[in-house]
Formats: structure tokens, sequence, C-alpha cells
């Protein structure tokens, strides 16, 4: 379902020169399944989401979602994903209804079908009172129920989580990973990151830990435990961050010894 391999991207910036965001990634996500990518900040999470996204096109590698390529195919990967990020932008004057159902009239889905769509949407994720609230006067929790919303409403296989629950309150954010699960349940091919240890650990049927670019280990969360020797997952996350980071210095301080000799 979903399908990276070799993913890279340098990002050129203008002040600090080529940074690699994503170095190679390469992993592989089936439907009923919820993999998690865990990382600290900076670890290119949001990166490499955005080019399964179509927002963004690798530097090297390539990603496929139910078989179309992501760099050449976009309008056909756009149908099958939903893409819900922390900062969703809203349209000020249009309400929750509208922007949802403008979203499933840009899919070109039929207003009949459109509309009892948004009414099981708006149940399930509970926004009936929010209906008519415009966006330009909606709290942080709204707007995500309704980036939920509009990304679910063509009904994609495919849905893609970017550390989703920022700035939720507790109520909100449980009540998105319950949504999680269920789409999970009913065969959805989802994709979470976050750096929040305890929604991958609950929600996650397959973890990859990534940090630089790369994924240093990835597994159940029975396998990561029981291959890293501990119960407690923060420790195993914690554990494997450190010694790449005591690997990469030691690379370096080797590098510049060459080089003074
Ligand atoms: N537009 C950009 N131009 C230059 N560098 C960028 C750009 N966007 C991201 N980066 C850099 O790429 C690296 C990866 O960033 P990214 O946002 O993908 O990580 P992340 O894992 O999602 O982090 P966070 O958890 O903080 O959101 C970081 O070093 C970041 O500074």
């Amino acid at each position: 379902m979903i399908e990276a391999n070799g993913l890279a991207k340098v990002y050129d910036d203008l002040k600090l020169g080529p940074r690699v965001a994503v170095a190679d990634l390469t992993f592989r996500a089936e439907e009923g399944e919820v993999f998690g990518l865990l990382g600290p900040n900076g670890a290119g999470k949001t990166t490499a989401l955005r080019i399964l996204a179509t927002l963004l096109k690798p530097t090297s590698g390539y990603a496929r979602i139910n078989g179309f390529d992501c760099e050449t195919q976009p309008e056909l990967v756009r149908h099958q994903i939903g893409y819900i990020s922390a900062s969703a932008a809203m349209y000020d004057r249009m309400t929750a209804w509208e922007m949802v159902e403008y979203f499933g009239q840009l899919h070109h889905i039929e207003p009949q079908l459109l509309r009892e769509r948004m009414e099981r949407l708006f149940d399930r994720l509970a926004m009936n009172e929010i209906r008519d609230v415009l966006g330009g006067k909606m709290s942080t929790g709204m707007k995500q129920k309704v980036a939920i919303a509009r990304a679910m409403v063509h009904d994609p296989p495919v849905l893609i989580f970017d550390e989703a629950t920022n700035g939720l309150d507790v109520l909100v954010a449980r009540s998105l990973l319950d949504t999680v699960r269920e789409l999970r349940d009913q065969g959805k091919c989802i994709i979470f990151s976050s750096h929040i240890m305890r929604e991958v650990e609950r929600l996650c049927t397959r973890i990859a830990i990534m940090h630089r670019g790369r994924i240093l280990a990835e597994g159940s969360l029975e396998q990561l435990r029981a291959e890293y020797q501990s119960e407690d997952f923060e420790d195993v996350f914690l554990d494997l961050i450190g010694r790449e980071e005591k690997r990469l210095a030691e690379a370096a301080q080797a590098a510049e010894v060459e080089v003074a000799s």
C-alpha cells in the first residue's frame, strides 16, 4: 500500500547550504496497519510524509501509494490518500460544513453520496455543534477535526497523520486516536508520525524509529522491546538515539584526525 524506497531529500537552504532532511528511507506499510514513524525533532518525519503526500519531490529514491508514484503520478496518489498535519490551513470565511463539502467536490463525489458521507463523518468526529462555525473562529481542536474530516471525505485507503495530535487537549487527542484505531480495523493503511511515545506505543502495529533522516530500528513494539532488551519503550528509544549520536560523533572525530594527519 505504501512503499518508500531509498527516499532522500536535501533542502537547499540559502543561508546554511544543503541540508539532508531524509537520508535513505526504505519501508513498506500494508492495509489494516498503523505504521508509526517515531523520531525526535528534526528527524525528517514531516519531510518524508510530505513526499508521500505529493507536496514535496524527493531528491532521490521513490515512494509509491497503491502502486502509483508520488512524484510522477501525484493526481492519482491524491485520490488514494488523506493527509492530516498539525498545521492545517483553514479558510476563514467558510464554515466547517462548507470546507469539508468543498474538498468532497474537489474529488468529484456525487452530491447525494457526499451529503451522506459528511453526515456520517460529522457524527463520528462529534462535529455537529461546529457545522456552522467559520474557519476564522475555530479553536485548534475544531480546526483539527475539520482537517481530519476533509482528509477522509473521499474515503481514501491510505491515511497519513503527521503529528496530528499537536495542540489538542487530552479529550480531542483521545478521540482522534480512537478514530485512527477504527480506521485501522476497517482495513485502512495508516502512517502515523509522532514524537509522543505513549501514542505510538498504544496505536501502532509497527514502529520505525527515525533519526537524522534514517530508520535506526523497525518492528512491532514487542520485537523492539525484545531486541533491545528493555520493557520500557522510552529506554529503547533513548538508547538507540544515544548510541547513534555517539557513533556519529566518533566517526566525525576519526575523520578530523585523518584530515589533520
Ligand atoms: N524548507 C526547509 N529548508 C531547509 N531545511 C529544512 C526545511 N524543512 C525542514 N528542514 C530541515 O530538515 C530537517 C528535518 O525536518 P522535518 O521537519 O522533516 O523533521 P521532523 O522529524 O518532522 O521534525 P519535528 O518533529 O520537529 O516536526 C531539519 O533539520 C529541518 O531543519
